[in-house]
């Protein structure tokens, strides 16, 4: 499965943590990362990660636009909802855009332990069948 990992500043210490709790399962999935996320949970877990433009930069744009290609199958956005952000209208697009493809979309750290727990068990695996309907129409 493809996974983004996306960490506002100051939940940043969560995606590390649970990054590291959870590298045995996520060693076996393609990743993708928003800029600073994605090097702060490298130099952590020494996960492969691809990285992205930082958000603010366009990041959340970058992975906006795999999901409009419906090539993501769960996202991992810990938001910090009590900082404003200079790049609000990205991060909303992003969210949207989950919506839109139906894409598993985690917003903090609990929802993301549920979404992990349910990528192990299998139950995430009807992303599998969408995979390989968009990858014929290639
Ligand atoms: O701002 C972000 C998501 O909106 C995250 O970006 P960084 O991972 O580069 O800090």
């Amino acid at each position: 499965m493809k996974i983004a990992l996306i960490a506002h500043d100051k939940k940043k210490n969560d995606m590390i943590n649970f990054t590291v709790a959870y590298a045995p399962i996520l060693k076996g999935h393609t990743l993708f990362a928003t800029g600073t996320t994605g090097f702060k949970i490298q130099e952590a877990t020494g996960l492969d990660i691809k990285r992205f433009q930082s958000g603010p930069l366009g990041g959340d744009q970058q992975i906006g636009a795999m999901i409009a290609e419906n090539d993501l199958d769960l996202v991992l956005f810990f938001r910090d909802p009590l900082t404003a952000q200079p790049h609000e209208p990205d991060v909303s697009a992003l969210m949207r855009l989950c919506d839109v493809y139906q894409i598993p979309l985690a917003t903090n750290v609990a929802s993301a332990e549920l979404f992990i727990r349910s990528l192990e068990r299998g139950d995430l695996d009807w992303r599998k069948i969408i995979d390989e309907r968009e990858s014929e129409k290639k």
